[in-house]
């Protein structure tokens, strides 16, 4: 798989803008460096695959989040054709099974063919945004949450998935029951002292490296500060105190 852990594990920030101009303005802000960026729905729906390129020629990582959750021949197809954007990592939802996580795996491996690296591929367990109340309610799972997490982090180990996305809260767990090579990425994270929104289980960027965490995602607390560039050397800085 492509090696997201190098350049010293930056944080990831969610490009999650609504399209490209408010993007390009954002990442202007940052000029010559190389960022590892995630690229969700919202952008990657308006802007295709030429928007990942550009990015990729600027020198920056990608983390392309879909979520895919479907049947396994579909996840196979559109991996495929997804690990020829020479993306840094993707993602999937555990909750469609182990079969369809292999497809993803597979797809990708053919995807980008021989002597090129996969992307890595993790798979999201329970949403940052849920909380143990809704799993019951919602999904009628009676388990404590952590359970939940940690049961589809192992299934996504034995599918063949090079980690997980979950909250800091879960990341120490996993890397004892599923090894510190598999990753633990994990958004929920705010820094000191920022207000709360819909993230339910949120955690600092330097609580989130002691507990386990191998990258963090950050979004809003970048993309909608008034000073981003400051908030994201705030974020790293939090970050690198954790080690
Ligand atoms: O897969 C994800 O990236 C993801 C999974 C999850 O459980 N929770 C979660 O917040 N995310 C993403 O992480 C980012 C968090 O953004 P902020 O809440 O603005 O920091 C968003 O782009 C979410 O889509």
């Amino acid at each position: 798989m492509a090696n997201v852990l190098s350049k010293e594990n930056r944080p990831i920030i969610a490009l999650d803008f609504p399209g490209k101009d408010e993007a390009v303005d954002f990442l202007r802000l940052f000029p010559g460096e190389e960022l590892f960026v995630k690229v969700g729905m919202e952008l990657y729906y308006q802007t295709g695959a030429d928007f990942i390129k550009e990015l990729k020629r600027a020198g920056h990582s990608v983390f392309l989040d879909l979520k895919l959750h479907d049947i396994p021949n579909t996840v196979y197809r559109a991996m495929k054709v997804l690990a020829k954007l020479d993306i840094d990592m993707v993602n999937v939802h555990a909750a469609g099974g182990s079969k369809m996580m292999e497809a993803a795996v597979h797809g990708l491996e053919d995807g980008s063919g021989t002597g090129r690296s996969r992307p890595a591929i993790i798979a999201v367990t329970q949403l940052t945004s849920t909380s143990e109340e809704q799993m019951k309610t919602e999904q009628l799972v009676d388990r404590p949450l952590q359970k939940s997490v940690l049961h589809y982090a192992l299934l996504a180990k034995r599918a063949g998935l090079d980690g997980v996305v979950c909250s800091a809260h879960e990341a120490g767990l996993i890397a004892d029951e599923a090894g510190s090579s598999f990753l633990r990425v994990t958004p929920g994270i705010r820094p000191e002292g920022h207000a709360t929104d819909d993230q339910k289980r949120v955690v600092t960027p330097k609580e989130a490296r002691k507990i386990g965490a191998s990258l963090i995602v950050v979004g809003r607390p970048i993309t909608r500060a008034d000073q981003p560039r400051s908030a994201y050397q705030k974020v790293l800085k939090e970050w690198e105190m954790g080690r």
